[in-house]
């Protein structure tokens, strides 16, 4: 996957280069001032994009990031400090960042509207900070000179222009990293970005690191525009108008974090100019807003999803016309599973019991999946096999038994580490951001460089469409077969697939069947399927655990199991065990 879009690229720098040319020279110096504040805006937009577009943390403190980067610059200034505005302007992104991570640390265990409360009071805090100290050289008004060559609005403009493009390519390129696509799947789901092995609190600290820098960089270029600046500047009520017009145009994006800027900049004028009160702007930010939240997508993303939805539909019928021509897919011939022998055990699990309260959802259950096997663990409904696969993948704490992997115990251990010890799992519901594409989850699950030839193996091998493709227009089965393609890019030990097959036709299951055999012997990948398919499982599986109400009661060779009297009296009613 390439880390910099090249076109977008192109069209991003040559438009910044044109804005550097053509606005100084044609616009009046009210414009080109109400320019510069636009760009300063859209600089501490780009701050919101990493923290609310990218990681969807409703933060509502960036002003007071943005506020200790100017505190920063004119404090330097005041002490004439070496180095000037330039280092200067970069440390004062540097002296938000500890305090970011900070205010960072409660959003490892609370989310959503609590957090914005923790924010929003962090807020105030600094609000009656500012307001009880003034900022360095107000009372001696010891202003702060612009640096050479940049004096002149003109000239600062085009500075302010340099610093954003720079942050924007920076962010392009950080938010094509695992780093920067694990923030997309933790907006969607934290779960499913542990599953993948990502660290759920080390790429939170880092979006609020890296937002509270670029906010602090907005700071500091705000006091070079303003030379003095006063705390109504980084008023908290600010923090608010962003945050709405962040929710609302999606700032994540670089068109995205300008229009926010243009928004934010020029509203007061164009409320001055219609004659209407200040706070009415805030009112329109924050009925955008509003209507944003309800589509659970900015303007930007919207937009961008839309163009890209388009080439790829065309793709998809490129591809499907290929297919077609290449004659329909033969019926699967599925090989019988293979006896698994004396093979070593992979995945071994002693005596795990959970209980719920009163609830006893696993009660010692005893299960092992050898070296190269698939294996199948049943039960009706509500037998515990969900909360079989939550335990040994550690989202389930507190449970009684042992979990081993390859020999090693895994227990007390968090889900992400288990998932880079070799241990990954799909759930019953996915919950995919549909802004990747295809080959972003696949490279989010295979947690390393996945070359592209390997992600179209994956994805063809699971009847995925190209990759190209994005998720928001792939349907629920076969969002399905990509989570397990995803699990199957990281070449896990074992892989624990809960229900892959549900919402597939009795055909498509069925291949899903023959795909399953092979896995073990084309990506050295062992696996245990829950499944309710009852065909799927006996053509899929060389042995089986049945649970009921969390005990297992019986365990053994698939067409043993499945005559069990036990095991069909279990499932008379809720499933089809077809005759062996
Ligand atoms: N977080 C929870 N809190 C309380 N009870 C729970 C929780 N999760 C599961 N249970 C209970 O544990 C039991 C086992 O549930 P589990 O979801 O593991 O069953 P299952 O076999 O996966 O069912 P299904 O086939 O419907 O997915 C059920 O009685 C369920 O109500």
């Amino acid at each position: 996957m390439n880390l910099v879009d090249k076109r977008g690229l192109g069209i991003g720098i040559g438009l910044a280069a044109l804005a550097c040319v053509a606005l100084p020279a044609v616009l009046s110096p009210y414009w080109i001032y109400l320019a510069i504040s636009a760009v300063v805006s859209a600089v501490i937009m780009q701050s919101f994009g990493v923290i609310v577009g990218r990681v969807g943390i409703m933060s509502l403190c960036q002003m007071s990031f943005a506020a200790i980067g100017a505190w920063v610059v004119l404090r330097l200034n005041v002490a004439e400090a070496p180095g000037g505005f330039f280092v200067w302007l970069l440390l004062g992104g540097l002296a938000a960042v500890p305090v970011g991570v900070a205010i960072g640390l409660p959003a490892l265990r609370i989310r959503g509207v609590n957090l914005a409360v923790v924010t929003f009071g962090f807020a105030v805090s600094a609000d009656i900070v500012w307001n009880a100290n003034p900022f360095p050289g107000a009372k001696d008004l010891k202003m702060l000179d612009r640096p050479e060559p940049f004096v002149t609005d003109g000239a600062y403009f085009v500075f302010v222009v340099i610093v954003f493009t720079v942050l924007a390519v920076i962010l392009g390129v950080i938010g094509k990293t695992r780093l920067g696509l694990s923030w997309y799947e933790l907006r969607h789901s934290e779960r499913s970005a542990a599953s993948h092995g990502i660290s759920v609190a080390r790429s939170k600290l880092a979006a609020f690191a890296i937002s509270a820098f670029i906010a602090g960089i907005g700071g500091g270029l705000l006091a070079g525009q303003l030379s003095l600046v006063v705390p109504s500047n980084f008023a908290m009520g600010q923090s608010l108008a962003l945050f709405a017009v962040a929710i609302m145009i999606g700032p994540h994006h670089p068109e995205g974090a300008v229009m926010g800027g243009i928004f934010g900049a020029i509203m007061p004028t164009i409320m001055d100019k219609v004659s209407l009160p200040q706070d009415f702007g805030g009112v329109l930010f924050g009925v955008g807003a509003l209507l944003a939240l309800r589509s659970g997508l900015s303007q930007t993303d919207l937009t961008r999803m839309r163009k890209r939805e388009r080439s790829a539909r065309k793709l998809m019928k490129e591809t499907e016309e290929a297919g077609t021509e290449k004659g329909a897919e033969a019926a699967p011939v599925l090989t019988p599973p293979r006896d698994p022998g004396d093979r070593k055990p992979c995945l071994s699990v002693t005596g795990l019991t959970v209980r719920f309260g009163e609830v006893v959802a696993l009660d010692a259950v005893d299960l092992t999946v050898p070296e190269g096997a698939v294996v199948g663990l049943i039960g009706p409904n509500g037998a515990g096999k969900s909360t079989f696969i939550s335990a040994v993948t550690g989202f389930v704490t507190g449970y009684e038994g042992k979990v081993e992997l390859a020999g090693q115990a895994l227990d007390k251990i968090d889900p992400s580490t288990r998932a880079k010890r070799g241990l990954r799992r799909t759930f019953q519901t996915t919950a995919i951001a549909p802004e990747l594409t295809q080959y972003e989850y696949l490279a989010i699950g295979a947690g390393r460089r996945l070359p592209q030839a390997e992600a179209d193996e994956l994805l063809e091998f699971f009847g995925c469409p190209p990759g190209e493709v994005p998720v928001s227009i792939v349907d629920a089965g076969t969002r399905r077969l990509l989570d397990v393609a995803a699990a199957i890019a990281a070449r896990p030990k074992v892989a624990l697939l809960d229900e892959p097959a549900a919402g597939q036709s009795a055909a498509e299951s069925l291949r899903l069947g023959s795909r399953l055999t092979e896995v073990p012997g084309r990506f050295g990948v062992s696996i245990l399927l829950v499944e309710h398919d009852m065909e799927l499982v006996q053509a899929t599986c060389e042995q089986v655990t049945v649970l009921d109400f969390g005990h297992v009661i019986a365990s053994g060779p698939t067409g043993e199991v499945l005559a069990d009297p036990a095991v069909r009296a279990a499932y008379l009613g809720a499933a089809d065990v077809p005759a062996s």
